[in-house]
């Protein structure tokens, strides 16, 4: 069994706050302030320039795309951290699109964040090879996979709703009509169960600041499906990814495997980071976690719509179909969720009308749960959410 007291103890939270936006940024894990202390003062202040090969910084991509990947279901050697989510989005996409053939359409559906829409419409204009991307609602993309399709390229989890898509079923039905899977697991590494080798997927991206709190602006990574990678062309090609990066040779010539999808230098302060981050789920099981996550987001559930029948469930009832997020919509959500965080229950708000609250059993726990839910009986029967103070828009809401 998962000892969700000793990961509790293993962050550094603030006293009295209830954290339930640990899907948007994850809070300090002690061991990353400890790790990135001894990186600024021993490694880059004494070892300087040496740092790269004494301390290790040239390997630390590959060490943590290898803890990343236990999470996610990827065999030792098929994950490398670096980059941004949206980057990596673009380099999974061209690749994908490059091992295609002629097709021509990227599938995609409208509950994909905004960035990877953004990233895919200027990634296939650039290509220049009449791409088109194609996007559905959610329900749809099922039956509009067909062999008209190059890419599908979906998130699993729903960054508003939290509605998850079957990436089994998805890839399964996507790989019968020779379509190639681009997967988002931005809202689903370190929230739930991730099978990447299982389901076939064929590329996969994701976030290192949310579930696997690496702190803001931490590195993203990239999956590779193993079988794959000696034939992938980068789009984005960068010494970083170079088979003999100091023989500065002057042709490109690709790394080994996913090391091909390394680019520039590593951001080292934040990728030491998220590696020390990544030893809290030494020791977690991925199947307690999901078990705990849905006792949680269900107990908050219950617990809200029996106090505060203003709001709405924007997410799905049943747990099965959902990440690790529960959403409630409110025409004044905004406001409501600025009054619900002045005392001291921090979740966030995303337009038009969505109250949104993550539940990462690492550190939020039932009394968390149910003292959230009595936050918002309070803001919503003394009607907090109309004073005009919690109304003021900030830029990051
Ligand atoms: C599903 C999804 N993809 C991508 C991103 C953006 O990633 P980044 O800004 O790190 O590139 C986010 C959140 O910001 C997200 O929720
Ligand atoms: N990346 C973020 C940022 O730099 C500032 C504020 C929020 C974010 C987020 O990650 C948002 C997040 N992807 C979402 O699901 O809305």
């Amino acid at each position: 069994m998962t000892d969700f007291t000793a990961t509790r103890a293993a962050f550094d939270l603030p006293d009295g706050i209830v954290y339930l936006d640990g899907n948007s940024l994850g809070p300090l894990p002690r061991a990353a302030r400890e790790r990135v202390a001894r990186e600024v003062e021993v490694s880059w202040g004494r070892m300087l320039i040496r740092g790269w090969n004494e301390a290790g910084w040239m390997d630390l991509p590959e060490v943590v795309g290898k803890k990343i990947g236990r999470l996610v279901g990827a065999p030792t050697g098929s994950v490398v951290a670096g980059d941004s989510t949206s980057v990596n989005l673009f380099k999974a996409l061209t690749a994908a699109l490059d091992l295609s053939g002629e097709r021509k359409v990227v599938l995609s559906d409208s509950g994909n964040f905004p960035t990877d829409l953004y990233v895919a419409q200027q990634a296939l204009a650039a290509l220049g090879r009449g791409h088109v991307l194609k996007i559905v609602a959610p329900e749809e993309v099922d039956g509009a996979i067909d062999e008209t399709v190059a890419v599908l390229m979906l998130t699993q989890v729903d960054y508003r709703s939290g509605r998850l898509h079957d990436m089994a079923a998805l890839t399964a039905k996507a790989h019968a009509a020779g379509v190639m899977t681009v997967w988002d697991l931005a809202h689903s590494a370190g929230a739930l169960p991730v099978d990447l080798s299982g389901t076939g997927a064929d590329f996969a991206i994701g976030c290192g600041y949310k579930y696997l709190n690496g702190g803001p602006g931490a590195p993203a990574f990239i999956y590779v499906r193993p079988e794959h990678a000696e034939r992938v062309s980068p789009a984005l090609a960068g010494w970083m990814g170079h088979a003999a990066p100091f023989a500065f040779d002057l042709g490109y010539v690709p790394a080994d495997g996913v090391n091909r999808m390394r680019v520039g230098t590593p951001p080292i302060l934040s990728m030491a980071s998220l590696d020390a981050a990544l030893d809290v789920w030494d020791g977690v099981s991925m199947a307690d976690l999901r078990a705990r996550s849905i006792e949680l987001s269900q107990t908050f559930i219950a617990e809200v719509e029996a106090r505060c029948p203003q709001l709405t469930l924007a997410s799905p009832r049943d747990p099965a179909l959902r990440g690790s997020q529960v959403s409630f919509a409110f025409a004044e959500g905004y406001a409501a969720m600025q009054a619900a965080i002045a005392h001291g229950v921090v979740g966030d708000f995303r337009a038009p009308d969505i109250m949104r609250f993550g539940f990462t059993p690492l550190y939020v726990g039932l009394d968390d749960v149910v003292r959230a839910a009595e936050v918002l009986e309070r803001v919503m029967g003394e009607r907090l959410w109309d004073r005009p103070e919690f109304k003021q828009r900030a830029k990051v809401t």
